[in-house]
């Protein structure tokens, strides 16, 4: 049974068609990238399956059950977790207090402490982990986020652009991460433009273009593909 599927998911915005037709179907264990040209809708479809838009027609199911209705906090209670781009840590509160906050609402005393030394090490934090997190680097700030989005120990974790503003180095370990990630049983969804990130973690790849999937497969299939090299031509960050 896949742990996300989507069926026929549409999308209108007035006469504007930005989801077309979705089938997505993100199996228990998968890391899937879902690519695609500027404005080809994948912000749109994120905002589908978390529950922030809903879809003019078609149907969401997470774990077997129909979600299409549900709303984002539902849906987080049943095991949906999503990292933005927009940093939502407290800037002024170190590392170690900002995953206190995201860890205590499911531990607490000896147990809490725990986990936050094994989530700090775990996300490559253990030297940061008094430091302001509004004085961490670019790319700790992304694994801090990271870190907020994993405490409640969801069963899919969705990225929005995780990489996006890293340096090759910060890309590669943010790639070694959530390869980690995985490797402990978690699902992720990656919205993503890096091609090398994307080689890095994905074990499946869904190319949208117009609103529809265009093309789905390994990586190997997907860079093979004359057909979506041609959509991304004169494109920038392809
Ligand atoms: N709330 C909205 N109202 C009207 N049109 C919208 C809305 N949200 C998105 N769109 C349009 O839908 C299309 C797809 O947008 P979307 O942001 O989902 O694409 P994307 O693939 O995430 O693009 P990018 O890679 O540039 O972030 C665009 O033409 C966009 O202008």
């Amino acid at each position: 049974m896949a742990l996300l599927e989507t069926r026929s998911l549409n999308k209108h915005f007035g006469g504007l068609h930005v989801t077309n037709s979705v089938d997505l179907s993100l199996e228990a264990g998968e890391i899937h990238c879902l690519i695609g040209p500027n404005g080809a809708g994948k912000s749109t479809l994120f905002r589908l399956i978390l529950g922030e838009h809903r879809p003019s027609s078609g149907t969401i199911a997470f774990a077997g059950e129909d979600i299409t209705g549900l709303h984002s906090f539902e849906r987080i209670r049943r095991g949906i977790s999503v990292k933005f781009q927009v940093p939502g840590v407290f800037k002024g509160l170190s590392a170690r207090q900002n995953l206190e906050i995201a860890l205590q609402r499911r531990l607490a005393g000896a147990a809490l402490a725990r986990e936050i030394s094994r989530l700090l090490d775990f996300l490559g934090l253990g030297a940061a982990a008094d430091t302001p997190a509004g004085s961490l680097s670019h790319g700790q700030k992304q694994w801090l986020e990271i870190g907020m989005a994993i405490a409640l120990e969801p069963r899919l974790l969705l990225l929005d652009e995780p990489t996006a503003g890293m340096s090759p180095e910060e890309t590669h370990l943010t790639g070694e991460l959530v390869r980690r990630l995985n490797g402990e049983g978690m699902t992720v969804l990656a919205v993503e433009h890096d091609m090398a990130f994307v080689r890095q973690v994905a074990h499946k790849v869904t190319v949208l273009h117009l609103g529809r999937v265009f093309a789905q497969g390994s990586i190997d299939d997907i860079v093979a593909d004359e057909r979506v090299a041609a959509i991304y031509l004169g494109q920038a960050h392809a």
